[in-house]
């Protein structure tokens, strides 16, 4: 039988929109009770689009919640030392809580000794092997990644219980993939990461409750390799240009295929992008909670 199910988007935006309300709310209450205001250091090098939309919304969104924000826009050329250099005075500035390089940096230079020189307790990205640690020993007071913390909650937003449920990964980078897993993992569910040289992808995506997908290959996942049912989160954001000559945002999702089979899915734009958004306002907040 090939009856077709009503398939709902997730509106993540409207997620996002509730949750930077709430943080807004919570950082004037910091900065009555003990004058502090949240400060978050951004460093992009280089030009890589996903990052370069990130970067946009993410400047609005940290002005909009009355959180300060420092732009370090460097160019494709900068040196190793000359990041680290810069990550040091972030690290001793106080007006700083949280610093965000953003991934992936440009091939010359090597991400994880500058990831690994940000004080932990200013990596909102929660990508120091102290805060990857955190999460894998299941401790609550790390920072989470703000993309796959932000898929999760949506998830919980649609299920009210994810124990037991197979969850496949697809991509496995430390900032979305293995952090992800580990949080479903964390969750109850049984989880699966398919990566580059995973032979079977097709076969596990068919048996996935939740299907997780973070590879940056536009449209990867196409609608056969969806179970009836399913819930599928489209972490993807790449660039297109259409036949109109206009420049569009895709996921990583064949997203109309899905349509029909799945029972949930984010739609790219609007889906996950703003509440990686508002997690990261989050994780800011914590940041400066914790200096006070
Ligand atoms: N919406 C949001 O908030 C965010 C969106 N993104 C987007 O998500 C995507 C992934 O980001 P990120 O994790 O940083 O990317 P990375 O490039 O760091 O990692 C991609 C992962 O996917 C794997 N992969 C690549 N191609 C395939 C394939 N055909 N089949 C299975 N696995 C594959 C890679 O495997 P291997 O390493 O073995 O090559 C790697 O594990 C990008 O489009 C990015 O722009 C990222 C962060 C936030
Ligand atoms: N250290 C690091 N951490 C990251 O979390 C990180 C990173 N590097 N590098 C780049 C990727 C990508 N990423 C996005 C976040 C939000 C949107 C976002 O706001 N998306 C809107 C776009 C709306 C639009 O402008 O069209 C949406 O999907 O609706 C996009 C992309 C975070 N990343
Ligand atoms: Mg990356």
């Amino acid at each position: 039988m090939n009856t077709s199910i009503e398939t709902q988007l997730i509106d993540g935006k409207a997620f996002a929109e509730k949750m930077t309300k709430e943080v807004a709310a919570q950082v004037a209450e910091l900065q009555q009770t003990t004058g502090v205001t949240p400060g978050l250091a951004v460093i992009l090098v280089g030009n890589d689009p996903a990052s370069e939309v990130y970067v946009r919304n993410k400047t609005k969104q940290t002005h909009k919640v009355g959180m300060r924000s420092f732009m370090h826009l460097l160019p494709e050329t900068t040196t190793q030392q000359e990041l680290l250099t810069l990550i040091q005075r972030l690290n001793n500035d106080p007006d700083i809580h949280g610093i965000l390089v953003q991934l992936p940096l440009p091939k010359h230079l090597d991400s994880d000794p500058i990831i690994q020189a940000i004080l932990p307790e200013k990596d909102v990205d929660g990508l120091t092997a102290y805060n990857a640690g955190k999460l894998t020993l299941g401790h609550t007071d790390g920072f989470i990644p703000c993309t796959p913390l932000g898929c999760l909650l949506l998830l919980q937003q649609e299920l009210s219980n994810l124990r037991g449920l197979n969850a496949l990964v697809i991509g496995a980078s430390n900032l979305m993939g293995k952090p992800m897993a580990q949080l479903l993992l964390n969750q109850g569910c049984t989880v699966t990461i398919a990566h580059i040289d995973t032979r079977n992808t097709e076969e596990l995506a068919r048996q996935a409750d939740i299907l997780i997908v973070a590879t940056g290959c536009k449209e990867l996942v196409k609608g056969s390799w969806v179970k009836k049912g399913a819930v599928i989160i489209d972490v993807g954001i790449n660039r297109i240009t259409t036949e109109e000559n206009k420049v569009k945002l895709v996921g990583d999702v064949a997203f109309h295929e899905t349509l029909g089979i799945a029972s949930k899915i984010t739609p790219v734009p609007g889906g996950v992008g703003p509440v990686t958004i508002s997690c990261l306002l989050y994780n800011a907040l914590s940041a400066a909670k914790k200096k006070k």
